[in-house]
């Protein structure tokens, strides 16, 4: 299994309950939409695998790593190396070209891969706008930088929260054929939270969230 949540329990300060027991697992390649009312979690699940959060009790495994165990510094390494994350706003850096925040995390990472950010930058139709800053872009063409941004890096699991949210329905199409395409052909897992039915249709598995529960 490339992903195990076991009993993840998280409240924040002040707060009820958020995840009150969630036991989940995603092996290696395969894509798994997350559903669930407003409100029931699933940001904070996604925030908690990518180590940008901590959890009360349980444990979540990735590739094997319990991250209870990791302290700061290793935390940082595993994200940077093993996760990527795709937002509904885009969340480019409007400083940079589009060229330079798609190679930005694989840099980061040490992963600066020219040939394969040239590949993705092909399949994700953005060759001629490569010189151009996000400013300037349409949402379904920032969501693609996004989506190579991530990809870059050659994650294992590519984390995504309501990535066509902010996207019409054309856009979101396309954005989703691509990123499910290119999720494939990196045999990278994808664990995508929406509230669309048809999205999680498209995906290998479903599970939807309920009273801090996988129902
Ligand atoms: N940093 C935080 N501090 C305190 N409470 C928080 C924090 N983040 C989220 N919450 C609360 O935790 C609950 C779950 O939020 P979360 O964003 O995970 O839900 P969600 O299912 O992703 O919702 P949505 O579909 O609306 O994005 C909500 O009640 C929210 O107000």
């Amino acid at each position: 299994m490339l992903l195990e949540f076991h009993d993840i329990h998280k409240t924040y300060p002040g707060g009820r309950p958020v995840l009150n027991g969630v036991s989940l697992s995603l092996d290696q390649g395969q894509t798994l939409a997350l559903t669930g009312e407003s409100g029931s979690g699933k940001s904070t699940l996604l925030n908690l695998t990518a180590t940008l959060d901590r959890f009360d009790s349980g444990e979540i495994l990735l590739d094997g790593t319990a991250l209870s165990r990791l302290g700061d510094a290793d935390r940082a390494a595993l994200r940077r190396t093993h996760v990527a994350l795709v937002f509904q706003q885009f969340n480019l850096i409007p400083s940079l070209t589009v060229g330079q925040n798609l190679s930005f995390h694989a840099r980061l990472a040490g992963r600066h891969d020219p040939e394969w950010e040239a590949h993705l930058t092909r399949r994700l139709g953005l060759s001629d706008l490569t010189g151009r800053y996000p400013e300037g872009l349409s949402g379904g063409q920032q969501q693609r930088v996004a989506i190579g941004r991530a990809l870059a890096v050659r994650p294992r699991l590519l984390l995504a929260d309501e990535p066509t949210g902010n996207l019409d329905e054309t856009a979101s199409a396309a954005v989703l054929d691509l990123m499910l395409a290119l999720v494939a052909e990196t045999g990278a897992a994808l664990l995508l939270v929406t509230h669309s039915q048809a999205i999680a249709a498209r995906l290998d598995r479903q599970a939807h969230l309920t009273n801090g529960r996988i129902a």
